[in-house]
């Protein structure tokens, strides 16, 4: 039976195109809630990423502030399938700072979306250097993805990892050293 919602009647389709029957027991409510998963899950689609960051605060700081192990969710955009993994954002401020969650909420935001990995990292990053005009930033992003995993080549174990360098981490090599090691990747 279609409903008034084109989602939940492209969920029905897919279905029945894969030799199921939706109106059996177990999926008769299962296009409304996938389509009310993905209205959740792809909130941001259309979000500037720089939103995320209200509440910058001025504050003298010469170090790196470094935010990481951020957990996040995502779907690849070519396959419709999670990659996840974690986050890690580096910056030296240049007289601006900004609520730490925030950094968790920019993340957030690039990942309710179909993504690439490296986009996700550049946008993270440009976010960032657009708002708080910082000497410089740097982000990494570590995925796991499971159209690599679970389907395709299928190699479980197989992780990316992005890094992006604006500013002062372009060409400071020591800088980025310091980073890695704070994230413990060196
Ligand atoms: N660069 C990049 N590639 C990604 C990302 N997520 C998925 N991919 C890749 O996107 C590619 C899509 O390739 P296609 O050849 O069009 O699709 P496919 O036939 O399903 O490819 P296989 O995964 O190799 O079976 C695959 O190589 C994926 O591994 C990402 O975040 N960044
Ligand atoms: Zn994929």
């Amino acid at each position: 039976m279609a409903s008034k919602d084109a989602l939940e009647d492209s969920i029905r389709t897919i279905l029945e195109q894969i030799g199921e029957n939706p109106d059996r027991e177990g999926l008769l409510d299962t296009p409304k809630r996938v389509a009310k998963m993905y209205r959740e899950v792809f909130s941001g689609v259309g979000v500037n990423p720089e939103s995320a960051l209200t509440t910058t605060f001025e504050e003298e700081y010469d170090g790196i502030i470094t935010v990481k192990d951020m957990t996040y969710y995502t779907f690849c955009e070519h396959h419709l399938i999670p990659f996840y993994g974690k986050a890690h954002i580096g910056y030296i401020p240049d007289g601006r700072i900004v609520g730490l969650s925030k950094f968790a909420r920019l993340v957030e935001l690039v990942s309710q979306r179909p993504q690439v990995q490296e986009r996700m990292t550049q946008q993270v990053a440009s976010a960032v250097l657009n708002v708080l005009k910082p000497k410089g930033v740097i982000v990494t992003v570590e995925g796991t993805h499971l159209c690599m995993c679970a389907r395709g080549v299928k190699k479980p174990g197989t992780s990316t990892v992005t890094t992006v360098k604006k500013g002062i981490f372009a060409d400071n090599v020591s800088l980025c050293e310091e980073f890695d090691r704070s994230i413990s990747r060196a």
